[in-house]
């Protein structure tokens, strides 16, 4: 990813929007999208439009959409198998999961999304994309909706660090299956920090760190994750600075 941490910018006020001409890279748009490309572009143009509006998407991020959105994301489907099932977590404005399933016809999305604006956003973009048979939208952060979905594979960007997105995300992944998420250039600090959370879950095969899409600026780098076959246990969140000395029964007050 250009900027390199996979975590989309700010949300300037919609006034400042640039004007500057969109390239299109028709070629990475035509190999990539194939003959869904007509709809990758009337989705970039939601994001464009409706997106900036209603303060989803920074209007600095309208220039590259394609290229550090629509493109990155779809690049994802390279380390994801034929047919899998697909959970894309903190979806926002729909990604990486709308641009994947775009690529990928095969694969089979449930984005989750806890805020409604963004919720509402998906629904609309769906059914204007023609995805309805492919794309379910469903309400509610990660940890209200586990033992109510499961997918093979759990993708997510820019929604938290792997020490938080594991205890997310992990659960949502059938046995066998495996968590991919977008990380950019903080994909090996954020493996070493986390080690210890997957440890503690039983979680005991190796993170991978894989490229994807070409080596021009568009592509990424991911971490994928096997949930493996054994049970799944919660991690123990660490002890906040101070809490051992409090007393039982004094000061505990939420
Ligand atoms: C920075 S945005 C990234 C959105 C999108 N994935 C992208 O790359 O543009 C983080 C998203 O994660 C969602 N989110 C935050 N906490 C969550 C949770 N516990 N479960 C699911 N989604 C969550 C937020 O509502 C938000 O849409």
């Amino acid at each position: 990813m250009p900027e390199g941490d996979g975590v989309p910018r700010e949300t300037p006020s919609p006034s400042v929007v640039p004007e500057s001409p969109v390239e299109v890279p028709v070629e990475a748009v035509a190999r990539v999208f194939g003959d869904r490309a007509d709809r990758a572009a009337t989705y970039r143009e939601l994001l464009a439009t409706a997106g900036v509006e209603r303060g989803l998407i920074g209007p600095r991020e309208v220039p590259r959409l394609w290229d550090r959105h629509l493109l990155n994301c779809a690049y994802l489907g390279e380390v994801i198998d034929q047919g899998s099932s697909v959970i894309d977590l903190g979806s926002g404005a729909g990604l990486p999961g709308i641009p994947l399933a775009l690529a990928r016809p095969d694969l089979q999305i449930r984005l989750v999304e806890p805020l409604e604006r963004r919720y509402t956003f998906l629904r609309e973009a769906i059914t204007e994309l023609g995805l309805r048979d492919q794309v379910a939208v469903a309400r509610g952060r990660a940890e209200d909706v586990r033992g109510e979905f499961s997918a093979s594979v759990v993708t997510a960007r820019a929604v938290a660090p792997l020490k938080t997105l594991y205890g997310w995300a992990l659960p949502l992944v059938v046995t066998g299956g495996h968590l991919v998420a977008i990380k950019g250039r903080s994909a090996s600090d954020e493996i070493a920090a986390a080690g210890e959370t997957l440890r503690q879950m039983g979680v005991t095969a190796a993170p991978e760190v894989l490229s994807v899409g070409p080596d021009d600026g568009t592509g990424t780098t991911v971490v994928r994750v096997a949930r493996g076959h054994g049970p799944l246990r919660a991690a123990t969140a660490p002890a906040p600075p101070g809490a051992a000395k409090r007393r039982p029964g004094k000061g505990n007050r939420r």
